[in-house]
């Protein structure tokens, strides 16, 4: 199996971290245009260091212009590579202007070759008479006048970026410049500077793509979201508190992404929106919406030619800025319209491929999200029980229980939330550790919830899920809890742990992790069959082996155990038969001393009877079936008739 730790050391995405870029403007143009005044004033106005590509040269360069000899193009090429290299520092830093000639594509080519999405082109365009006259008044430069023909000769005309006159005042061309930058449509506008918007915002900016962003405006509690975050990144988006101007700004067909609140403001933001848009504009919900809300708006706005996109997207805040996972469905169509943008932010998994991935129409993206949030939650109560039992049944100390995660995370069952869970552990406020100063009532904003019912509507069992979801609105009982826990004043007890239990704990609680993805991928099977979805199981662990909270060491795996089995359940898959077979003795073990220490440990025991009952040839169902007949006449099927045979019996006539 594979080791994310060996695989990748930045469990968190620090991978991406030096891919979000500020902008590096170019201003190109022939010798004599105003390159060097005209960056620098624009360098000044936008708050950005300012670069002049001539300082690059290497000396050979220099000594052979000095000479009056032109260069060819094999003296540009290392210096064009080095202006790259810097270019790509530049950017990673707070972005520059930079003046180069670059009068040929293929000197363009070479500058944009490490971080084209940064590049913003400039071109200035004057006469060679303007030029010619201006150059003769210039005494101090090692470039002559009579060199201008050869620079119109090379120059190529590109169609990137924009183009100034720079027959006016230096004031006014950066003046120009700005408008023209901001006059140029935008290719995607996100509604919504919370958490997430502005996080995904950025995340489209530094991938290059021309940006309008929009927050509401509320007077005295929400002003200037738009402006500031417009100012905050050296004014290259457009923002906007009027939804008209914003999708006025908007290149058709527009793409916009809606970062709002899930619920009522999800409509209010549509309908808002509905009268400004055009037929083939395409909407995409980033948000947790339910699955069902999803449907039905894709639905509506179909019929208005308006094409809608829900996309799952997870990560929390730092994925949604170096690169989320991306869970897309409903307009497939919309998916071509939207699909760059999104493959362009998320994640890149081990092989660079993008965590996103149309999953199907209706709302099968964010069912799939729901579910991945399922898992989520059983995940997290999985590695919280385990710390529990640890600390205060088996006496360790928070530092003990971050040596043992951390010791599991190098045992190929590394995740993000085993990382995080660990680092938790670690954190201090003063003498005391945080994790103690904690209230432990657990808030939900209702994905695992919404898996739960789900499961119920389709009649898969989600015991880890659902128990997870439980386990939380119990939490939430924190008073009644505290007089419980008095008038059932109970011992708990305590022993030291010894290696083996550890060792239990660890193969327990990958047997769990495994039951619960299997839980979570037969929801999603059953959910598929139920809406005509084609769903990959494959592909959806793809899109989770990063940037979204359940990314694992096991997705990783799970992504290749479905490759040529996408229908076997993935607890028949002989890889985890194997695995399981060797573990269900450590599970049931630690679950029958930890509830023999009085350790609650809801998802760990979930886990386990749900292995016990799926391997289980007899389950206890035959005594329901008895019982359900007796006081209801519900009727059964016998173990030696055929299926399908329903019998009644009169039980009282014992
Ligand atoms: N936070 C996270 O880790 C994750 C969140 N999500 C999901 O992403 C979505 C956004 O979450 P998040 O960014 O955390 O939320 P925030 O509360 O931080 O931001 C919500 C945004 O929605 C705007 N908004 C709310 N109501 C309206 C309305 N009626 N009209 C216009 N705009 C409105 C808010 O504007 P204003 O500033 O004016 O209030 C704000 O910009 C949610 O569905 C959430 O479940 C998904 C993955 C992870
Ligand atoms: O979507 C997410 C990650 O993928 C969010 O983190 C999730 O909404 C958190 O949910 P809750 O508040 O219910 O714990």
């Amino acid at each position: 199996m594979n080791s994310y730790l060996e695989s990748n050391s930045a469990f968190r995405q620090g991978e991406n971290r030096d891919m979000i870029t500020k902008p590096v403007f170019i201003v190109y143009g022939v010798s004599g245009s105003g390159k060097t005044t005209i960056g620098s004033a624009l360098a000044k106005k936008m708050g950005v260091p300012f670069y002049d590509a001539d300082d690059f040269h290497p000396e050979s360069n220099i000594q052979k212009m000095a000479k009056g000899f032109p260069l060819n193009d094999t003296d540009r090429a290392p210096w064009l590579q080095d202006l790259a290299n810097n270019i790509s520092k530049w950017s990673s830093d707070q972005g520059a202007v930079l003046a180069c000639s670059a009068l040929k594509v293929s000197y363009r080519n070479i500058l944009a070759s490490v971080v084209p999405e940064a590049i913003k082109w400039i071109f200035l365009k004057g006469s060679y008479e303007l030029i010619f006259e201006r150059m003769q008044s210039r005494k101090d430069h090692f470039f002559t006048s009579e060199m201008l023909q050869s620079q119109f000769d090379a120059l190529e005309v590109w169609k990137d970026g924009i183009s100034v006159d720079i027959d006016q005042e230096i004031q006014r061309i950066v003046e120009e410049i700005e408008s023209k930058l901001k006059m140029q449509k935008s290719e995607i506008g996100v509604i919504g500077l919370g958490v997430m918007g502005k996080s995904l915002a950025t995340n489209i900016l530094s991938k290059g793509f021309r940006l309008s962003v929009f927050n509401r405006h509320l007077a005295g509690k929400e002003e200037d979201i738009a402006k500031n975050f417009v100012s905050e990144h050296s004014n290259i988006p457009q923002g906007f508190d009027d939804l008209s101007l914003f999708v006025a700004s908007l290149a058709q067909p527009r793409t916009i992404l809606m970062m709002v609140n899930a619920g009522p403001a999800v409509d209010v933001v549509i309908e808002q929106l509905l009268p400004l848009l055009d037929e083939n504009d395409c909407v995409i919900d980033g948000g947790n919406s339910h699955y069902k809300d999803t449907l039905t708006r894709e639905a509506k706005l179909r019929k208005k030619g308006i094409l809608y996109v829900g996309a799952g997207i997870s990560g929390g805040e730092e994925g949604a800025l170096y690169g989320p996972s991306i869970m897309p469905g409903g307009s497939k169509k919309g998916y071509e319209n939207c699909g760059p943008f999104l493959e362009a932010i998320a994640a890149k998994d081990e092989k660079g491929n993008p965590c996103c991935s149309y999953i199907s129409p209706d709302g099968a993206g964010h069912f799939v999200k729901m579910v991945h949030n399922g898992i989520e939650y059983a995940e997290m109560q999985l590695l919280a029980e385990i710390y529990h039992f640890l600390r205060f049944h088996l006496g360790n100390t928070p530092d003990a229980i971050h040596e043992i995660f951390t010791s599991w995370r190098s045992n190929s069952k590394d995740s993000y939330l085993l990382e995080i869970t660990a680092d938790i552990l670690q954190k201090k406020e003063g003498e005391d550790f945080l994790i103690d100063k904690i209230l432990d009532k657990a808030g939900q904003k209702g994905t695992g919830g919404w898996s739960t019912q789900a499961a119920l509507t389709y009649g898969i069992p989600v015991s880890t899920i659902s128990e997870a979801v439980m386990t939380r609105c119990l939490s939430a009982k924190k008073e009644e809890r505290i007089e419980a826990s008095k008038v059932y004043a109970r011992s708990f007890s305590t022993v030291k742990t010894d290696p083996s239990i550890v060792e239990m704990l660890e193969q327990a609680y990958y047997a769990a992790s495994l039951v619960n993805h299997a839980i979570g991928f037969d929801l999603m099977k059953q959910a598929a069959k139920e809406n005509k979805w084609e769903l990959n199981f494959s592909e959806i662990a793809r899109i989770w082996t990063r940037g979204c909270i359940i990314r694992s060491d096991l997705m990783e795996n799970l992504t290749l155990f479905f490759e040529d089995s996408n229908n076997t359940p993935l607890l028949m898959l002989s890889e985890v038969v194997e695995t399981l077979d060797k573990s269900i003795d450590a599970l049931t073990t630690v679950v029958s001393r930890g509830i023999g220490m009085k350790c609650p440990l809801p998802v760990l025991s979930a886990a386990a009877n749900y292995l016990l009952n799926y391997t289980s040839e007899t389950m206890s169902a035959n005594m329901l079936q008895a019982q359900r007949d007796y006081f209801g006449a519900h009727t059964y099927q016998r173990v030696d008739k055929e299926e399908g045979v329903y019998f009644h019996t009169d039980w009282k006539n014992i």
